[in-house]
């Protein structure tokens, strides 16, 4: 019997080869890495997103047929593997196969020094042990150097989004987007507190709905100066809700 996923998937390049093969080659041949959390943007040509779409939603098909899933004569199930597809590539994950968000710099003209708080940023991701969903919020102190430029607030949301945008541990995440945001901006500190809650532990697992995970990352005047970072501490609120 003829499976859907049996069907020639349209996921191929001209010459017939898998394009998450092609892919997947230019990363080798760079020596790059390509965990679940790091970004491969640079590595997908042009019309390549298109085409991996589709031979995802092809092994997708693979996995509900694998499952015995009638997705022929269930109308509910007939388009989930396209839909499934078009979700972790284009929304749940596109922070894997998209360029960074482009940010806009301002000159520090007033020599600013001074504590910034931003937050709660809400976050989503998933795990990269399930692919369950990770929601939650962060919170960025950033103690700006009075002689490099600042950036628009509403990019520590982008930036996080990219970042988050990814299967992901919190731990790989906070440092990833520290990282990050230290290479935008050069502050003489950053802070980044992160409280999200993982749906692996509570969909399923040990079942615990009302436990999260709370980590930082403290960077430059943060770690050196214990008043600052227990003002940055202080202002941010104590407990959310999620
Ligand atoms: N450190 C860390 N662990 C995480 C994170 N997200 C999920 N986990 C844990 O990763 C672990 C994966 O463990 P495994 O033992 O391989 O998976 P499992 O057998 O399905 O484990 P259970 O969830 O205990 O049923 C689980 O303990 C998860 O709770 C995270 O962001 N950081």
């Amino acid at each position: 019997m003829l499976m859907k996923s049996d069907t020639p998937s349209q996921g191929t390049t001209d010459e017939g080869t898998p394009v998450s093969v092609k892919i997947r080659e230019r990363l080798v041949a760079a020596r790059k890495r390509f965990n679940a959390n790091d970004n491969i943007a640079q590595f997908i040509e042009p019309g390549e997103l298109e085409k991996l779409l589709d031979e995802v939603a092809g092994k997708m098909q693979g996995v509900l047929d694998s499952m015995v899933i009638d997705t022929e004569r269930d109308h509910n199930t007939h388009n989930t593997a396209r839909r499934v597809a078009k979700m972790y590539l284009h929304e749940a994950f596109k922070g894997r196969y998209v360029e960074g968000p482009s940010i806009t710099e301002f000159p520090n003209a007033e020599h600013l020094n001074e504590l910034m708080i931003v937050g709660p940023i809400t976050v989503r991701s998933a795990c990269s042990h399930h692919l369950c969903p990770v929601i939650g919020k962060l919170w960025i102190g950033v103690m700006p150097n009075e002689h490099t430029n600042v950036i628009g607030l509403s990019k520590y949301a982008r930036l996080a989004e990219w970042i988050m945008g990814r299967p992901q541990i919190q731990e790989e995440a906070v440092v990833q987007l520290a990282d990050l945001i230290q290479e935008k901006t050069s502050p003489d500190g950053l802070a980044i507190v992160m409280e999200a809650s993982h749906y692996c532990m509570g969909w399923r697992g040990v079942k615990d709905l009302d436990s999260k995970m709370i980590n930082s990352v403290m960077r430059g005047v943060f770690l050196k100066d214990p008043n600052l970072r227990r003002e940055f501490l202080s202002l941010i609120p104590k407990k959310s809700s999620n």
